[in-house]
């Protein structure tokens, strides 16, 4: 039976692409116990306007309203940009009440960065989620600081398992998730349209384009799903020998896929130091 006992109030500072997300996937599980979103502007605010469970509020209306926001929170995501995370902290430092659980959203910042702002008695761990969230699909790499209880633990767990799957693991691991599933579904769509655009350089329209390439990304990955398949497998049964798909997977292999998704990820690893040194 799924676990439907009641999540403590959160709160969530700054509800944007992925706060956002995150928040969509809490409401969705009917686990909530209130939340309360903030972001800067009225327009951001209003995406959450009337979601029953949420309060959402608009900083430029109410310049408190992160402390406020923390008023009753158990936990609070610190949904912020990843430069504008020290003065955040510094805002809400004096409003965090004991027992209060701090996690960030933020890609590279690190743990020893929130300490040093908010005190090492402080909660504080790292989360790295992504968007798929909003459907209950993410996945989210979980890192605890040093005064983070096991029950903590198990309770933000228990947060980030309304909206899909959670992995924990160290701190010095969590740059390195990031590169796979935090960025994971840009690369996703990348390729989608990568393939989009290769239908529609063969004359189709561009909803035929999109109908194929858009479907055949969801069919694939639901046949996944389905099956628990190994993809190596379920791509053999696709590649006739001396068929068509052969040649082009033969195309994409001479390209050198693997090697470049080692780059890349790389390329988002050396982002993530230089964003944990304020860059
Ligand atoms: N996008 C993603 O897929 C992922 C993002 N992350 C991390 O999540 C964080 C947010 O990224 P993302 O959601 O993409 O960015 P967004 O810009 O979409 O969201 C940030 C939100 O913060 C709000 N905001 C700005 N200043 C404040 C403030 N002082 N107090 C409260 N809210 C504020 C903004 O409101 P307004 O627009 O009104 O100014 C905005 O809605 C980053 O640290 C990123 O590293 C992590 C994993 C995946
Ligand atoms: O691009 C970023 O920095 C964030 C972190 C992972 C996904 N989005």
């Amino acid at each position: 039976m799924p676990d439907m006992t009641s999540l403590p109030p959160i709160a969530i500072l700054g509800a944007g692409s992925m706060g956002g997300a995150i928040l969509q996937g809490i409401i969705a599980s009917g686990r909530d116990g209130g939340v309360t979103a903030t972001n800067r502007t009225r327009e951001k605010a209003a995406a959450f306007d009337g979601v029953a469970g949420v309060t959402s509020i608009a900083l430029e209306e109410r310049p408190d309203g992160n402390a406020d926001a923390l008023a009753g929170a158990k936990v609070v995501l610190v949904g912020v940009k990843p430069a504008m995370v020290p003065d955040l902290l510094r805002e809400i430092g004096p409003s965090i009440r004991p027992g209060t659980i701090v996690v960030s959203l933020a890609a590279g910042v690190t743990i020893a960065t929130f300490e040093s702002i908010l005190g090492t008695e402080v909660p504080v761990l790292r989360s790295m989620p992504n968007t798929p969230a909003v459907v209950g699909r993410a996945v989210t790499g979980l890192a605890a600081g040093s005064a983070v209880s096991d029950e903590d633990r198990a309770l933000v767990r228990s947060v980030f398992e309304t909206c899909g799957a959670v992995v924990d693991l160290p701190e010095s691991q969590i740059d390195a998730l990031s590169t796979i599933s935090g960025s994971g579904p840009a690369y996703v769509f990348l390729l989608i349209e990568a393939l989009t655009e290769a239908a529609r350089g063969k004359g189709f329209t561009d909803a035929d384009a999109r109908l194929m390439a858009e479907q055949t990304f969801i069919g694939a990955a639901a046949l996944l799903d389905a099956t628990g398949e190994d993809p190596a497998e379920l791509r053999r049964r696709v590649t006739s020998p001396k068929g068509t798909t052969e040649r082009a997977v033969a195309v994409l292999a001479d390209a050198g896929l693997p090697a470049l998704f080692a780059e890349a990820t790389d390329a988002a690893l050396a982002r993530a130091r230089e964003l944990a040194t304020g860059a």
